[in-house]
């Protein structure tokens, strides 16, 4: 443990209060590899402390009507937004993005998500059957679950706990959030706010922690009826294997291996520098991320020629410094992690272009010890390599030429994830064609990372289990009910 003088030093937040915890986590500013925070190391006691605040809270919240809370919410969302410039800082210093993308992206999302939701909410219809013949009429009616845990993980640290924790109050469900133990600051920041925004002690707690500890004591407490989880696949499989005695709701939100799959008549002019962002936006660290890239045989090598060049223009640089594309990866085993797997496509015979091992990165002396990389392009490596398999979730793409559209759609589909991927062409009829065939459950043609809330978000395989999005989020987040009335 570092020591803790001048340590942003963290606490939970449960029942409208911050709470010390008895343990602490060293947590570290990615740009420099030093100790800047504390996060607390909380256990079973505080879960428990959180669970008797939410069961508290549960039946008065959930009681008020759908536009009283939609009204929190637009409260909360409003705070966050005249807060955006602090949260945005603290973001970026707490996982080693730009300050551009914290600004731009995760910020204004983490608005847009208690918005969206707010509105959302109201605009839901049951159903309703008659059977004249014997009398009845049925309809369906929904309400919340009781107390939601919340774990979220580290590369879009508050965009993605927002984006659980606003459907789940906005259906009047109390929770227990556990954020990342790497990036807590944002999710401690906005409880702040709370009391503001007029969420009623209990509704919200945030509990800090590391998986194992305190993540496995939300998931395992029989009084928290379900689970929304993003993160990766093996600690889904854990989640599952605790949470299968109680039976519990889960919606698992993974990892991919997102293919970009570029037809001879795409327009490179728009591709490339979309391609080149869906790489490496974040340091590579979003699920969505591109990860492999098929290019048709007859532009190969224009394209690898450009795209390389673009990726050279890909500026790495201090987080704070608005020119900067991308900064610093989230942690140092995580920075070791993906440079093994480049160590591992040199050792194959593959071709590293650009980027780690072939380019020089300069950095200021404060930030030599922080965990950046450059962004890495591998060209002339087989589909059994790992790099072509696993979730790397940094900033590395490899690039392959295909010949045929029936042959790049098995090698996109031949991997275990099925999250997201893009096509690029001029024809429509292509476009829907091959779109309809990939094995992904989201498909973006001609662009990337544009998101449409309304629509369900979330991946097939091993890259997860439902959905989240307007409908989704509503129906993960309630339970239905069945009436019929004999009349
Ligand atoms: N599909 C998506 O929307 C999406 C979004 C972001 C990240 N991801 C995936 O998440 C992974 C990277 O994030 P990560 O490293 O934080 O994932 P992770 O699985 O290590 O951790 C995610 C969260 O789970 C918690 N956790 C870890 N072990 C746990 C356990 N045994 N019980 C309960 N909780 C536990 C962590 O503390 C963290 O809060 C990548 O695979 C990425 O693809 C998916
Ligand atoms: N759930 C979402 C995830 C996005 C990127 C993950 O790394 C979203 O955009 O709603």
């Amino acid at each position: 443990m570092a020591g803790t003088k001048a340590l942003l030093t963290l606490e939970n937040f449960i029942n409208g209060k911050f709470v010390p915890c008895n343990s602490y986590l060293d947590s570290y500013d990615p740009s420099t590899g030093e100790v800047y925070c504390r996060v607390p190391n909380s256990g079973k006691e505080e879960i428990e402390a959180a669970v008797e605040a939410a069961r508290a809270a549960f039946p008065g919240w959930s009681a008020r009507s759908p536009q009283e809370r939609s009204q929190v919410l637009h409260r909360l969302a409003d705070l966050l937004e005249q807060s955006l410039e602090e949260l945005a800082q603290a973001e970026s210093r707490d996982q080693g993005k730009t300050i551009t993308l914290a600004r731009t992206m995760d910020i204004p999302r983490s608005v847009q998500n208690f918005r969206f939701f707010a509105s959302s909410m109201l605009h839901h219809t049951s159903e309703c059957t008659h059977m004249d013949h014997l009398g009845c009429l049925h309809y369906t009616v929904r309400a919340p679950v009781g107390i939601a845990g919340l774990i979220s993980p580290w590369n879009l640290p508050l965009y993605l706990l927002t984006w659980k924790v606003a459907p789940a109050i906005a259906t009047g469900n109390t929770v227990i959030a556990k954020p990342s133990e790497l990036t807590s600051v944002t999710a401690w920041m906005m409880c702040k706010l709370l009391e503001k925004a007029g969420v009623p002690p209990g509704v919200v707690n945030i509990v800090f922690g590391t998986g194992p500890r305190v993540g496995e004591a939300l998931v395992s407490h029989p009084e928290v009826p379900l689970i929304s989880f993003t993160g990766s696949q093996p600690t889904a499989e854990r989640i599952t294997q605790l949470s299968a005695p109680h039976c519990k709701k889960l919606s698992l939100e993974l990892g991919g291996k997102n293919p970009a799959i570029i037809f001879e008549d795409a327009n490179l002019e728009e591709c490339i520098p979309t391609t080149v962002r869906s790489s490496f936006a974040n340091q590579g660290e979003i699920c969505l991320c591109t990860s492999r890239i098929f290019v048709q045989k007859s532009i190969y090598s224009e394209f690898l020629e450009k795209f390389v060049q673009a990726t050279r223009m890909w500026k790495v640089g201090v987080p704070s410094d608005p020119s900067a594309s991308m900064g610093a990866l989230i942690s140092k085993a995580h920075l070791e992690k993906v440079r093994s797997y480049i160590k591992r496509a040199r050792s194959e015979g593959a071709q590293i272009l650009c980027g780690e091992g072939v380019d020089t990165l300069s950095l200021p002396p404060r930030n030599r010890a922080g965990y950046f990389m450059l962004p890495t392009v591998i060209a002339d490596i087989k589909d059994e390599s790992c790099c072509m398999k696993e979730e790397i979730f940094g900033p590395v793409t490899c690039v392959v030429p295909f010949e045929s559209e029936e042959e790049v759609i098995q090698r996109a589909n031949s991997v275990k994830y099925g999250l997201a991927a893009t096509v690029w062409s001029n024809n429509v009829g292509r476009i829907h064609r091959v779109a309809k065939k990939l094995q992904s459950g989201l498909v973006w043609t001609n662009c990337w990372l544009i998101r449409e809330l309304n629509l369900p978000f979330g991946g097939m395989k091993s890259s997860g289990v439902g959905r989240e999005g307007a409908k989704d989020s509503y129906e993960f987040f309630t339970e239905v009910k069945t009436i019929t009335i004999k009349h």
